[in-house]
């Protein structure tokens, strides 16, 4: 199967078709991930919570991510790769572009950043020195603190400025838009008011791709889960299945449904 490149994530959008993306922490579960047909892994700070054990995602570190997007890479033969830019990597431009790089060198194709229209400048940096970058907005978790939970955002007024924040960071050089926990008529706003591919996650059916943090679609993430997880381990008989189970779900338009957004 050819190589998944950011343009083929814009040709997907282009054709009104769709994406799928899963989390991924590991070269095993990246060999059945790449086998699946899966579009892109992330390497997300998630592993904060999923895999140390955290409450949040904020004491992950470079070094953590380096290491497990090392050993993503390992396992790669054909998605691609993004990597999370982890809690306070940006606070200065040269310290983002040297954090970037990197998980660059350790393998991603491509980082995400948590943030607003702040993040134009840093996200400017990157693209000119060939770095692509996937700008996270709506639910961002690095800010729980000031957020007061990992709550819905962009109802209201704020859907007006998710969509302008989505368009500046696209002009501003963003090769991908990621929007989390926001109402499905800001999900669809912002998945038609920029040319780039937008992910979602619990932000309706509308926008190009999808993504789920893997352990919460097999169903091992302890607690209660939010509203945008679909457990698809309950109608498959292996953990390959319930990934290519996710993967068609995505691609015919069948995840997420109604019970899985919010409004
Ligand atoms: N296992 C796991 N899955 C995730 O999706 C995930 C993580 N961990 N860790 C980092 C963040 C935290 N995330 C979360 C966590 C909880 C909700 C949640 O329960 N949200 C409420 C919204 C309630 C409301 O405002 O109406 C929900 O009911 O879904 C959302 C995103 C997403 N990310
Ligand atoms: C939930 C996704 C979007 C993420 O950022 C992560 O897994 O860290
Ligand atoms: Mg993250």
């Amino acid at each position: 199967m050819k190589a998944v490149t950011v343009t083929t994530l814009k040709d997907i959008k282009a054709a009104g078709d769709k994406f799928s993306v899963i989390t991924c922490y590991d070269a095993a579960f990246s060999q059945r991930i790449n086998e699946a047909g899966i579009d892109v892994m992330l390497i997300g700070d998630s592993l904060g919570m999923v895999l140390q054990g955290h409450d949040s995602t904020l004491p992950v570190t470079l070094d953590d991510m380096v290491y497990h997007t090392r050993a993503v890479k390992a396992g790669n033969s054909r998605c691609l790769i993004m990597a999370d830019l982890p809690f306070m990597s940006d606070s200065s431009i040269p310290t983002l572009l040297e954090n970037a790089a990197a998980l660059m060198r350790a393998g991603a194709h491509l980082v995400k950043i948590e943030g607003d229209t702040w993040l134009a400048a840093g996200i400017t940096e990157l693209s000119r020195r060939g770095i692509p970058v996937c700008a996270h907005l709506g639910l961002t978790p690095q800010t729980v603190n000031q957020l007061g939970g990992y709550k819905v955002q962009g109802r209201g007024e704020a859907g007006k400025a998710l969509v302008d924040a989505a368009k500046n960071l696209e002009a501003a050089g963003a090769s991908l838009i990621l929007l989390e926990c926001v109402p499905t008529e800001i999900g669809k706003a912002v998945t038609e008011a920029v040319n780039c591919p937008v992910i979602g996650i619990g932000a309706g059916p509308h926008t190009d791709g999808q993504v789920l943090v893997l352990h919460d679609l097999l169903g091992i993430t302890p607690g209660k889960t939010a509203k945008f997880v679909k457990n698809f381990m309950t109608e498959a008989d292996s953990i390959p299945a319930a990934l290519k189970a996710y993967h068609e779900a995505v691609k015919t338009g069948r995840f997420p449904a109604e019970e899985h957004s919010f409004q």
